[in-house]
């Protein structure tokens, strides 16, 4: 009956609580809350001594010469009359108790998850209690109150005096049991424990405490079982730090138990438990760790700072166009001698998809090979056939609309489909050919490589991505690491480098546009995936999610190095580039993040505009299997991407295929403009900040400073020469040794490599040349001179 109850009341309750109140609601509610409990105490406990005179009050409420003689005058006298008289009497104490204790949890932003539970409870008791009263002093009517006076009726008329005691007795255990885990042996092993802290000679003072704080901490535990023994141990030295208190178990245990075996399990369990019941007091004393709490107050970007782009009206069908496309295509067919049995169309924001099933016996390549001549007599651009559509059995012709709707990121970020994504980082692409809102996750992907040619919109394809992140995820739950090698695409978002970006620690800039700062920041981000790992392992979770739970439960102790890990999204843009100078030093970190950082977090989004083979090389499309095509030159360069061609006939702005695996979707990615990125930074960089950017582990470079140590026994011949060459043009360049000493490639960048360890030359820096650090001959023949002394 009692879990009957609990169940029908719990999910009014749990509505009325996901009201979300802003922080400052919450305050100003928790204090009336906590108002409104003590003007109830103070009414309760004066109505009892005040209610008879008060009685004749009740019906003069609205007379304003008329005094109460209760504490809190007409208020206090109808109130408690409404609580104790017609209510539940004495029990009726227990609502100031219940409000007050909602009230502080508000007032103090806790955590209200265990709240309903407390409400649930304390209801359940109240009726307990006034029906308790209600039977056992049924001539004392303030203490039951009515209710517990009519309940205790209803119920004796249809079980009688005994059946009333049996059903109170029952309800009584079942609350022990359920709220108070109280079993046989607990209470047998607690009155054992109290006979022994008799003994050791507690003062009958600390003997009532421990009683208490018993009652109070086995509230906490779980119903697994536990071994009551451990409880008293525990909780009888309640100040001391659980895990130090083994000595206090080791006195006592041996008196009581003679077998070391039970001894020894015993302990086990206790440890595990102790760990349990430290993170659940933790939690009910602090309520759950928020990670959000540092910047409380931040608001999340509003959607007004998106601009709607024309496209509030939707998609415009153009019939004509439509029956128009639709008879080329059947006619062109009809030549080919391809009979129709049906024809279907489905229209996009881009394109329109015409599905046919053709008659029967006509073989699907004889239409896929009519690809060209569709296009042709269509006279359009674009033009993809799908034979078949997997999984409907039809052959679908993609054919771009006559005018394109532009699909906004405000209508895709709108859409209900992104707004109750319940995916740990959803990116909301833009929309499918039948107008629906793309959604993806891309904690499940677990990293994705994008290419397209230039002006095919991939940096909008980025700034959507970043949007769409930016919208759902509070500056303590992702990072982002952005690294911009053309210097302009992402520098925007240097705004939000205090809430959302992450960085090397020594270096100024959070935004990465220098190469040999991506070494080290890739590097430095296998540091954090192996740390993050080792964080894993200790905590016996398997994943970034699973880890931060039980962070969040306060089962893991900062203390031991664990925290609150957000996720790093990791976005390079133009890796041709990147690729091209530094070569197998980008591919190697690259490649081990990729293969390893889905479960710890750290996800990698790469765009390429060039999608060559010696770009996305064999290593690095193997763990990108999420993979974003934009219009691209060849055919080649589709098959390289997405090893299905296609991408090679999208039609631009934004037009986009997106495999995830085997399927291969045509989307239209939603877009962003540069001023609206703009304004979502601005609004999110205005607002307060951590001290700093996110701090990645250190990485001390082989190339950084004196990192490169070559013995001057083991210099290359041409040293001299190739130095003079150099210090001469004063121009840092590997080719200029090539062509003037007519060396080979690798070998005039092993020079390079020693001038720079001689402190010739400065470090690498991308595609430029590298500094000269000496001036003229003169100084350079002093350097040479003062190395052999
Ligand atoms: N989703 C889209 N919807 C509508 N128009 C778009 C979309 N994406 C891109 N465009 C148009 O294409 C132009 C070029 O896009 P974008 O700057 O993203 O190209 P890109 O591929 O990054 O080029 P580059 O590699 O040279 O930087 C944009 O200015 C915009 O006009």
């Amino acid at each position: 009956m009692a879990k009957k109850r609990t169940k029908s009341k719990s999910k009014p309750a749990k509505k009325s609580f996901s009201l979300k109140l802003s922080k400052q609601n919450k305050i100003i509610f928790g204090s009336l809350l906590i108002v409104l409990s003590i003007a109830l105490f103070f009414s309760f406990i004066s109505y009892y001594f005040t209610w008879q005179e008060d009685q004749s009050m009740l019906t003069e409420f609205k007379d304003r010469n008329a005094e109460a003689s209760n504490l809190l005058n007409k208020f206090g006298a109808a109130v408690s009359h409404f609580f104790m008289y017609k209510g539940f009497g004495l029990a009726s104490f227990a609502f100031p108790l219940l409000l007050a204790v909602t009230g502080l949890y508000l007032f103090l932003g806790l955590d209200n998850k265990g709240l309903i539970g407390k409400w649930i409870w304390g209801l359940i008791g109240i009726i307990w209690i006034s029906v308790a009263l209600g039977f056992f002093a049924m001539e004392q009517p303030l203490l039951g109150g009515l209710i517990g006076y009519e309940m205790n009726d209803f119920l004796q008329d249809y079980t009688g005096k005994i059946g009333v005691f049996l059903l109170l007795l029952f309800v009584l255990t079942v609350i022990l049991v359920r709220l108070f885990n109280f079993s046989p042996e607990g209470i047998a092993n607690f009155f054992r424990s109290q006979k022994q802290s008799l003994k050791a000679d507690f003062s009958t003072k600390k003997t009532t405490a421990t009683k208490e704080t018993i009652t109070e901490n086995s509230i906490e535990l779980s119903t697994e079982s536990e071994e009551p023994v451990v409880i008293d141990t525990y909780t009888h030295k309640k100040d001391i730090p659980p895990l130090q208190q083994e000595a206090g178990l080791d006195v006592n245990l041996p008196k009581e138990e003679e077998s070391d075996i039970d001894l020894k399990v015993e302990k086990v369990k206790e440890e595990k438990e102790e760990k349990n019941t430290t993170a659940a007091k933790l939690v009910k004393d602090f309520g759950e760790f928020d990670p959000k709490l540092e910047l409380g107050n931040y608001k999340f970007p509003p959607i007004d700072l998106l601009e709607p782009h024309g496209a509030s009206g939707g998609i415009t069908i153009n019939q004509e166009e439509l029956e128009e496309n639709k008879n080329r295509i059947v006619g062109t067919l009809k030549n080919y001698k391809i009979g129709i049995a049906q024809i279907k169309a489905t229209i996009g924001p881009t394109v329109t998809l015409y599905e046919i099933v053709p008659e029967a016996g006509v073989r699907i390549s004889k239409i896929k090979n009519l690809e060209d001549d569709i296009a042709l007599s269509l006279a359009a651009l674009g033009i993809r056939i799908i034979a078949p559509i997997p999984g409907k059995g039809t052959i679908g012709i993609e054919v771009p609309n006559k005018n394109a709707t532009v699909v906004s990121m405000r209508s895709v970020i709108a859409s209900n489909k992104f707004q109750k994504a319940e995916m740990e980082l959803p990116i909301a692409f833009g929309k499918t050919i039948s107008n629906e809102t793309f959604v993806v996750d891309l904690a499940k992907m677990p990293h994705m490589l994008m290419a397209g040619a230039t002006g095919q919109g991939k940096s909008v394809g980025l700034n959507a991505v970043i949007t769409s992140l930016l919208y759902k995820k509070h500056p303590a739950e992702i990072k982002f690491v952005l690294v911009d090698p053309k210097k302009v695409e992402l520098t925007l978002y240097n705004k939000i480098e205090r809430h959302f970006l992450a960085k090397l620690p020594d270096s100024e800039d959070a935004i990465i546009t220098d190469n040999t700062k991506v070494i080290n920041t890739l590097n430095s981000l296998c540091i954090e995936m192996d740390n993050r790992y080792e964080l894993l392992k200790t905590a016996m979770v398997r994943n970034i999610k699973e880890y931060n739970v039980k962070f969040k439960e306060r089962k893991l102790n900062p203390n031991d190095g664990h925290k609150f890990l957000p996720y790093i999204v990791l976005v390079i843009d133009e890796f041709a580039d990147l690729i091209m100078t530094a070569g197998k030093e980008v591919e190697a970190p690259i490649a081990r993040l990729a293969q390893l950082a889905r479960a710890i977090g750290i996800h990698l989004i790469i765009a390429t505009q060039r999608p060559s083979v010696n770009v996305i090389t064999g290593i690095i499309k193997a763990n990108f299997p999420a993979r974003i095509a934009f219009r691209v030159t060849s055919k080649i360069d589709s098959r390289t991407i997405l090893d299905a061609q296609g991408a090679d006939q999208l039609i631009g702005r934004g037009d986009m295929l997106f495999t995830q695996g085997n399927d291969v979707t045509r989307l239209q990615c939603a877009f962003v403009d540069t001023p609206e990125v703009g304004k979502i930074t601005e609004y999110i960089g205005s607002q307060r900040a951590y001290p700093d950017a996110h701090l990645l582990p250190e990485y001390v470079g082989e190339d950084s400073g004196t990192g490169i140590d070559y013995d001057i026994a083991d210099r290359d011949a041409m040293f001299r020469e190739a130095a003079e060459v150099i210090v001469n043009a004063q121009q840092g360049s590997a080719s200029l040794i090539q062509r003037k000493l007519k060396l080979g490639y690798n070998r005039a960048g092993r020079i390079i490599d020693q001038l720079e360890a001689a402190g010739i030359v400065g470090p690498f820096e991308g595609s430029k040349a590298r500094q000269v650090l000496v001036p003229d001959m003169f100084s350079l023949e002093q350097l040479l001179e003062n190395e052999t002394k």
